[in-house]
């Protein structure tokens, strides 16, 4: 729990003044609650034994005072501690969400999205209350303990000893409920994070689950799911409720004693019946904070595994590094030189060496698995290469800055990612909006006629998959996208394949005419889209079995010719 608290502790120095006002409260409620015990006792001795008239004015006064007082610190203290736990969390959970996206590529490909979004949103909630309320209450209710036991010291030490000899003995059991509470909230926030995970799945994938039929299979893999975070929380209640009948028992314990001991000496005389009274009252008050501090601890048990699992995202680093230069002003040739890649044990790429100068298309064309893609990964970084190197002119890539080389480089996958926002939007995604750019981008895509026929033209808004336009369509505007920052290099990686031979034709097209002034890697499956490469590489199993021309390639390389007799079936 220290630890806990000593990471959180940099956050509380923004909020001081909240302390302040959050600390007033507390004290008015601690010191309220000690004065309502307080004044039982000459509300009983002078009222009722001394028949006192005047304190049957004052009395009524005073109470109201107190509880007036009371109520008044309690709401000022609950503003303040939300405020503090709410801004903290907001703070954090910025933190973690910019944290998360600058970590490596293969980090989102071993995480599951639900999961990240469960570790955002749930954990990070269960962090709120204990980095604020439950603190809060926890000094609250030190410092109403602190003010109770003083007062039932003062009314009488002995009848203190045997009220309060029995806490100690509470640690233990409680010590080990708190143990049992961190280990089931860790599993029941895993399991949470499972159910999030298997949500978001499903509903990525709403598609192929109706088209096979799989709903009800679907819901019984959620229903086991959710019957296993069921009796996850089931125990964690268990645990935690009983808390409550341990500090009760405890608690009666001390009581009997008391109403032995005290009794008695009030029978004799030694004790009024108003100091008696009061020490009672002040005792039975004193369970209520004891027991919720003890329930408090159980809490942040919960938010302490949250807070670990939080820590585990913190601790991972991004492995790939950024390079100190931040501006190249133009790349004349990127040369692979002996590369290797690796995934795990898997060899992807083995011992590749491939040119490419400023205006060329370079094609990589080969069986699926050949390793095509994987060279692509390591062009923008998505990964770093094993063995060999990348060089952008004669820099190494890995010299260049993240942000320099990837503003440099524009990708179109055979996935367009469409984002709900007008087709302007979309196309300068990244970039500042310039409506001149957009519609000269869009002409080079062969897409602005569409558009222009549009009744809202490039300010139609798409939705979040492009379902407005045909696969043609979004396309175009995927490569108008990855035109218009002007990239030096270009890379269309299978953006034909779910085309028909009209719309391929046209991106053929497309691709011709825009590669003049940079670098061109393309990938495709279909060969018609390449015929016109400059030079064409051919993968196998990691390698590069042969590069040339569509023409030189057709005439001497047997694999090359493999693969035009079969895609030409
Ligand atoms: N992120 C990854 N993690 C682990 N293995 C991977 C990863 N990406 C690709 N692979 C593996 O590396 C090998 C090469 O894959 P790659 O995607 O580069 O092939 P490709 O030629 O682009 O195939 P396709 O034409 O089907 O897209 C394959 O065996 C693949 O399973």
């Amino acid at each position: 729990m220290r630890k806990f608290f000593t990471q959180y502790k940099p956050y509380y120095k923004n909020y001081k003044l909240e302390i302040f006002y959050a600390f007033i409260g507390i004290i008015l409620v601690a010191l309220a609650t000690a004065g309502t015990a307080y004044a039982i006792q000459p509300l009983l001795d002078d009222i009722f034994i001394k028949k006192d008239v005047n304190m049957l004015y004052i009395m009524p006064i005073i109470v109201v005072i107190l509880y007036a007082a009371k109520g008044f610190g309690g709401y000022i203290q609950a503003y303040f501690i939300s405020f503090i736990g709410q801004d903290i969390t907001r703070n954090v959970r910025d933190k973690l969400f910019s944290h998360v996206l600058k970590l490596d590529l293969v980090f989102f490909q071993k995480t599951h999205g639900g999961e990240l979004v469960s570790r955002i949103i749930n954990d990070i909630n269960r962090i709120q209350s204990a980095v604020s309320n439950s603190l809060a209450e926890l000094i609250r209710e030190s410092l109403t303990i602190i003010a109770l036991v003083s007062l039932v010291i003062y009314r009488s030490p002995e009848l203190a000893f045997y009220g309060l000899v029995v806490l100690p003995l509470a640690i233990y059991p409680l010590t080990r409920l708190a143990k049992r509470m961190k280990k089931l909230s860790f599993k029941s926030q895993e399991s949470n994070s499972d159910i999030t995970s298997s949500l978001s799945e499903s509903f990525n994938n709403i598609e192929i689950i109706k088209a096979n039929g799989t709903e009800d299979i679907e819901a019984k893999k959620f229903s086991t799911l959710n019957l296993i975070f069921f009796k996850y929380n089931m125990k964690a209640v268990k645990t935690n409720e009983l808390t409550s009948p341990l500090m009760e028992t405890l608690g009666a314990i001390a009581f009997g004693t008391v109403i032995l001991v005290g009794g008695s000496r009030v029978v004799n005389g030694e004790l009024t019946t108003g100091e008696f009274s009061s020490f009672i009252a002040a005792l039975f008050m004193l369970y209520t904070p004891i027991k919720r501090i003890s329930s408090l601890y159980n809490k942040m048990q919960d938010a302490i595994a949250a807070n670990e699992r939080i820590n585990n995202i913190f601790a991972k680093t991004a492995q790939i590094k950024s390079g100190n230069i931040t501006k190249i002003e133009d790349i004349k040739s990127i040369s692979f030189c002996n590369v290797g890649l690796k995934y795990d044990d898997l060899e992807a790429l083995k011992n590749i060496n491939l040119e490419a100068k400023k205006g060329e298309i370079v094609a990589l064309v080969g069986d699926s698995g050949g390793g095509k893609s994987s060279l692509i990964n390591l062009l923008v970084r998505f990964y770093d290469v094993n063995s060999g190197e990348i060089k952008f002119n004669n820099t190494n890539i890995k010299d260049i800055s993240l942000e320099e080389l990837r503003k440099q480089i524009s990708i179109v996958t055979q996935r367009v990612y469409i984002f709900n926002d007008t087709i302007a939007a979309n196309v300068a995604y990244g970039e500042e909006l310039n409506e001149i750019k957009v519609i000269e981008a869009l002409k080079q895509a062969h897409a602005y006629e569409f558009v222009s026929n549009m009744k809202l033209g490039v300010n139609t808004v798409l939705d979040e998959f492009g379902t407005n336009l045909s696969g043609g369509q979004r396309q175009r505007i995927a490569i108008a996208r990855a035109l218009y920052k002007n990239p030096k290099v270009l890379i269309l990686d299978e953006a034909t394949s779910a085309l028909d031979n009209k719309s391929e034709g046209i991106i053929s097209e497309v691709i011709e005419e825009v590669s003049h002034n940079r670098i061109t890697f393309v990938i495709a499956h279909r060969l018609s889209t390449i015929k016109n490469a400059t030079k064409i590489a051919v993968f196998k199993s990691g390698e590069i079995v042969d590069i040339g021309t569509q023409d030189e390639l057709l005439a001497s390389s047997s694999e090359y010719q493999r693969l035009y007799n079969s895609a030409n079936l």
